[in-house]
């Protein structure tokens, strides 16, 4: 089934948005199958928004990610990577409608407190790239209660 890689930057950890987060992607019915609390190096954030490097604001987004630790990710479900941008809301916050994440706790688009990959094929790169190990293998039982 498909997969997303979904990321609380610094300040979703710094604000105590964990558990918040979480559990909105566990109460839609999304399945956690791999998470870790780390600390980035900069060639690493580099890496991750390589596809951003001619951006003006590339620098100031590598600070933002390298600033403190970040909880990352992989959630499994039917559609999970364009449903999950909807529960993320709009890149700049101010434009995101409330009952979306960043629509409810961010102001800033520099300080939007979550990423979610935006297609198929850059969530199967970034779990590739944040998740090497590779991820759980488990099918939750409620399964049959959330899927017809
Ligand atoms: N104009 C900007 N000024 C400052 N930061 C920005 C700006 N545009 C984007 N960013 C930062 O770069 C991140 C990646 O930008 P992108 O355009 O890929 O948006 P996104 O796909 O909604 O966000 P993400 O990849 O973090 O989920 C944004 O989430 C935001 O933190």
């Amino acid at each position: 089934m498909e997969q997303t890689f979904i990321m609380i930057k610094p300040d979703g950890v710094q604000r105590g948005l964990v558990g918040e987060i979480i559990s909105r992607f566990e109460k839609k019915g999304f399945s956690l199958k791999a998470l870790k609390f780390v600390n980035v190096d900069r060639p690493f954030a580099e890496k991750h928004y390589a596809d951003l490097s001619a951006k003006p604001f590339f620098n100031g987004l590598v600070e933002y990610i390298v600033s403190g630790p970040v909880v990352a990710m992989v959630w499994e479900g039917k559609g999970v990577v364009a449903t999950g941008r909807k529960l993320i809301g709009a890149t700049n916050p101010l434009a995101s409608e409330p009952g979306t994440i960043r629509g409810d706790f961010a102001i800033d688009i520099g300080r939007n407190v979550i990423h979610g990959s935006d297609a198929v094929d850059s969530a199967t790169k970034e779990i590739a790239l944040w998740f090497p190990e590779g991820v759980v293998h488990w099918q939750s039982s409620l399964h049959s209660w959330i899927y017809e």
